[in-house]
């Protein structure tokens, strides 16, 4: 079994509690589909959001997405000027049976102009 870090991040349309919970959701679940993960290989993981996002716990979004088990904790990201608003991003810990590099990171909706390096084409 290798450790790996699979990174993650989506933009939210408004800062409300059901737009956070749903896109975190939807990304939580996008990284286990093209990644073929279940929540028990995952060790951790951390999600950050903008400071212009209040309303809601992203950790909350992936435990109504099946994460109800796995360690969380969710911080505030830097106000870079210029970075883009209402960002939810996060860094999954996940422990497994597959070479290192392997691993597919998700940006979705606005976030993909983050890392074009790495966004698939939606
Ligand atoms: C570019 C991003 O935003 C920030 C910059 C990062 C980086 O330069 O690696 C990683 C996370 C964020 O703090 C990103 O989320 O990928």
């Amino acid at each position: 079994m290798t450790l790996h870090a699979i990174r993650g991040a989506t933009q939210i349309e408004l800062n409300t509690r059901d737009l956070i919970l749903e896109a975190t959701g939807q990304l939580v679940t996008e990284l286990m589909v093209r990644n073929d993960l279940t929540a028990d290989d995952l060790i951790s993981v951390i999600f950050t959001a903008t400071p212009d996002l209040t309303e809601a716990f992203p950790a909350l979004g992936a435990r109504r997405a099946g994460w109800t088990r796995v360690p969380m904790m969710c911080a505030t990201e830097i106000a870079v000027p210029g970075a883009p608003p209402r960002i939810v991003r996060m860094l999954a810990h996940a422990d497994l049976d597959r070479p290192r590099g392997s691993v597919s990171h998700v940006y979705l909706r606005g976030a993909a102009a983050l890392r074009p390096d790495l966004a698939l084409a939606e």
